[in-house]
């Protein structure tokens, strides 16, 4: 063989080979595209393979429960393809009630004191301090002393259920079950013989969760079978009108807002009173700023959209949204705000962070004005009406 003959020969062989290669080859991947995805994984080692077919994207459109999707409500924002349902009042009533005070701190300590019996002077001041650092506030620490001394004393006991039915007792009274905590939100007739939406503006400091509670009330009185609408008057913060429209297209509340950062808030509050009125909601929930950079400044601007928004209907509510957490800085602000907002009720927000559940009864004292609503966590439906004797219960639990 001459070295062409050998050459001719050798790449014969390769041609060969290559062939052989190649269809093995091809039957591998034609076994792949025939098996299910994770067979397929296990041939090729994890390796990514491009499916025959686009995978469908087509995604079926969840029916939009009729109840809770009232015909003129849709957001003016984006809609959702599925409307939230919100918590009835009543389930979540139950399920928060573990979060009140803190699951019984504050209790546990009074009841372990008073139960000790024969108590002496070093043990009543534990008492007092005990009351002090949970918030009671002074003169509702003074008074509940007083009752619980004489109480005690009569009815010469240290029996831990006696006892216990005794503080039970006092400290319903001092919560004072018999302020009205009904929200008021029965729509009116103006002047002009047409209804009116029930207007409620939020005041309360920044950082006191105010936006998470006008979507929270929102949603409360969804779950009341209310339509609603939202007014974003706080335009100091651009961010807050979206926190807003988040909130309400969750649940098909629309929210008037100003394209403008540091827009006029009061025209923001009149606009949406208008358009409550025009679209003929249950309840408008306006949101406001509330910088507290001071008394005066306060007083114009919450003077100012309270004037506007009377002018279409009266307000019915002015709730301030405190934050449970900030101890007598706290008090500090919400009397300037009852000062010059006029308000007539309080939601307390954020009571599941804090053992100092004894706000709730120097606010009342210190304001005059029932807490209406408290806010028990951040999850949308953790927020029920205030109900003295369950918060009691809560404390003493
Ligand atoms: N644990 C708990 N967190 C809450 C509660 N209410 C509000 N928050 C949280 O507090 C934070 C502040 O709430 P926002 O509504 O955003 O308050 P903000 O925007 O700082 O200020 P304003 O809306 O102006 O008051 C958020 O993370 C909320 O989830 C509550 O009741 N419990």
């Amino acid at each position: 063989m001459d070295t062409t003959q050998i050459l001719i020969l050798i790449l014969g062989l390769l041609a060969i080979a290559a062939l052989g290669v190649g269809l093995v080859a091809r039957h591998r991947r034609s076994t792949t595209q025939e098996l299910p995805w994770e067979k397929r994984e296990e041939l090729t080692g994890g390796e990514e393979l491009v499916p025959d077919e686009p995978a469908s994207s087509e995604v079926q459109p969840a029916e939009t429960p009729a109840e809770i999707a009232p015909e003129e409500a849709a957001p003016v924002d984006a809609a959702p393809s599925v409307l939230e349902r919100p918590e009835p009042v009543v389930s979540r009533m139950e399920r928060l009630r573990g979060r009140l005070a803190s699951g019984g701190k504050l209790g546990k300590a009074l009841l372990s004191i008073l139960s000790r019996g024969d108590l002496s002077e070093a043990d009543w001041e534990e008492l007092e301090e005990t009351l002090l650092m949970a918030d009671v506030g002074l003169e509702a620490t003074t008074e509940l002393m007083d009752k619980l001394r004489t109480e005690i004393k009569v009815r010469g006991t240290s029996d831990p259920a006696e006892v216990r039915q005794i503080l039970r007792e006092e400290l319903i009274k001092l919560v004072d079950p018999s302020m009205d905590r009904t929200l008021n939100v029965e729509p009116g007739i103006g002047d002009d013989g047409q209804a009116h939406p029930a207007t409620i503006l939020m005041v309360g400091v920044n950082g006191a969760g105010k936006t998470t509670t006008v979507g929270k009330l929102a949603r409360l009185l969804v779950a009341e079978d209310k339509t609603v609408l939202l007014g974003a008057a706080d335009t100091f913060r651009a961010a807050a009108a979206d926190q807003l429209a988040t909130w309400g297209e969750r649940v098909g509340v629309e929210v008037v807002r100003s394209d403008r950062e540091g827009a006029d808030p009061a025209s923001v509050a009149f606009d949406t009173v208008k358009v409550g009125r025009e679209k003929g909601v249950d309840v408008v929930i306006v949101d406001t700023a509330g910088r507290l950079q001071n008394k005066a400044g306060l007083m114009d601007e919450l003077g100012k959209i309270k004037r506007v928004m009377e002018r279409s209907a009266p307000i019915r509510e002015v709730l301030l949204v405190l934050d449970a957490t900030t101890g007598q800085n706290g008090m500090r602000q919400a009397e300037v705000f009852a000062e010059v907002a006029g308000i007539t009720g309080i939601v307390l927000t954020k009571l599941d962070g804090t053992a100092k559940g004894g706000i709730v009864i120097s606010v009342q004292r210190a304001l005059g004005v029932p807490v209406k609503f408290v806010g028990l966590g951040e999850g949308a439906d953790d927020f029920a009406p205030f109900d003295p004797e369950g918060f009691v219960d809560s404390l003493l639990a």
